[in-house]
């Protein structure tokens, strides 16, 4: 049975949390150690889910990985990988999307690897055809097979001409982690450049890889026959930072994020100044707080980088619900990214979703049938609801919807938050949040 967290809501957030690796890089990272010689140390890793099933998932194939969680420090050992049984990799399924970044570094490593389905956020289909289309233009073989795929190269991989039909940030790696050990050259062309791409670009360069960035979304990569080892400090996470950045806004309250770094947030913080948001940039890390003014309605589509992430939508969302004015917000990157303002209406806030693009562009999902734009009225007045954690982001936003609104709320599936947020709880309790968990699972009122 899950935990109840229970949130007396009215308090400003004030005070300072520490931001480690990002998520969307550490188990990356831990997956191109597969790719090396040696062994890699990887640094700034987080306590979070997807970086204890990346670690599982690698024992599993016989990489020894030990952990150091209070400097943060990781050290994988790849030399005795091997293939293991699709039973226990099954175990995996649906906790996390990284297993499908398996398949080039275990092909190469050990010949074949088994991919359990995916988890991940519910925010749209996230369809896995760009990764196989890929796949299969480097030369490998992926066969369907129950719980998962079966993926092979039994004539060896190759580089390729590549080009992606949308900027995908996983399909980017996937070519990444396959093209530095195939024979020859690969380019792709529609590349995704998140800051995050970019990283893994540089932990792949420690190892040996030959790889080039140009300005028009194409990467070029030349093989070699065998990578070493790394050491890398991870990037700090921007999207944990950009939650908090909100939570202060939300609650009028002031937080430290220490690790936030200004160059991976330049599109935030433009968003931020706009709607009335207040920060300085320091040498460790970035202080946000709410000003004092009434917050400023805007207009925002989220966009592959360098435009507006999409992870940092749903937390703001909840700060334009204490904006006065009409804000439109454009969601381009996912087409059901916007289920978690159910709850936050239930709140008291005042949202419309529309099926039509809201926004500059029209994008893949205007005239079908995604309610992917949102129309906030503000400001409105929240007051405390139960609610069940939907996915990370979602999840995040109820929470601090909760924090500023008056009287209590009750949330379960707060499991779903250790995704991405390392030591959620202490890090809410250290900034003065009046929260507490229970075993005792009560009956919610979700209407
Ligand atoms: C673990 C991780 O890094 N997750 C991030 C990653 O997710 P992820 O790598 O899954 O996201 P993608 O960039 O691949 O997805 C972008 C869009 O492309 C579509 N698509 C993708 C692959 C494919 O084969 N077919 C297809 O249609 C998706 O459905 C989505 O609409 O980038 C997203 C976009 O910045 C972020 O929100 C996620 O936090
Ligand atoms: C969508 C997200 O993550 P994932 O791709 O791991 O589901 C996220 O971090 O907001």
């Amino acid at each position: 049975m899950g935990e109840l967290l229970t949130i007396n809501g009215g308090k400003p957030l004030e005070g300072r949390v520490s931001v480690r690796g990002a998520k969307n890089l550490v188990p990356k990272a831990m997956v191109a150690a597969l790719l090396g010689s040696g062994t890699s140390v990887l640094r700034n890793v987080p306590e979070i889910k997807d970086v204890d099933v990346v670690t599982g998932l690698l024992q599993l194939h016989g990489v020894k990985v030990e952990r150091d969680s209070e400097d943060g420090s990781m050290t994988l050992d790849p030399r005795e990988a091997k293939t293991a049984g699709s039973s226990e990799i099954d175990a995996f399924a649906g906790d996390s999307r990284i297993p499908i970044l398996f398949c080039g570094p275990l092909m190469h490593s050990v010949g074949e690897a088994f991919i359990p389905d995916l988890g991940g956020c519910k925010i749209g289909d996230r369809p896995i055809d760009y990764h196989l289309t890929v796949l299969r233009n480097f030369g490998a073989v992926v066969e369907k097979r129950p719980g998962g795929i079966h993926i092979s190269a039994p004539k060896g991989l190759y580089g390729a001409k590549l080009e992606l039909p949308y900027p995908s940030v996983g399909a980017t790696e996937q070519v990444l982690l396959t093209a530095v050990r195939a024979e020859g050259i690969t380019e792709l062309k529609g590349a995704a450049v998140e800051p995050e791409i970019h990283d893994l670009i540089h932990v792949l360069q420690k190892m040996g890889a030959i790889i080039t960035v140009q300005t028009d979304r194409t990467i070029r990569i030349e093989g070699v026959k065998k990578l070493s080892g790394y050491n890398h400090l991870a990037i700090p996470d921007r999207n944990e930072s950009a939650s908090w950045a909100s939570a202060a806004l939300v609650t009028q309250g002031d937080i430290f994020v220490e690790g936030a770094m200004q160059r991976d947030l330049t599109a935030f913080l433009n968003v931020y100044r706009k709607i009335g948001g207040e920060f300085s940039v320091h040498d460790d890390g970035i202080r946000f707080w709410h000003g004092g003014d009434a917050l400023n309605s805007l207009v925002l589509e989220t966009d592959v980088h360098p435009g507006f992430m999409t992870d940092w939508q749903q937390p703001l969302v909840v700060a334009l619900t204490q904006a006065q004015g009409v804000s439109i917000v454009h969601e381009t990157v996912y087409e059901n990214r916007f289920g978690f303002t159910d709850a936050l209406v239930r709140m008291g806030a005042s949202i419309q979703l529309h099926r039509e693009c809201l926004g500059s562009v029209p994008c893949r999902f205007g005239q079908r049938n995604f309610l992917h734009s949102a129309v906030i009225s503000g400001p409105t007045k929240l007051h405390g609801a139960d609610f069940d954690i939907p996915d990370l982001r979602g999840g995040f936003s109820h929470l601090v919807a909760a924090l500023a609104a008056k009287g209590t709320s009750r949330a379960t599936g707060i499991e779903i938050i250790n995704r991405g947020y390392e030591k959620f709880m202490e890090k809410l309790e250290g900034l003065g949040a009046d929260v507490s968990l229970s075993d005792q699972q009560a009956s919610l009122q979700l209407i």
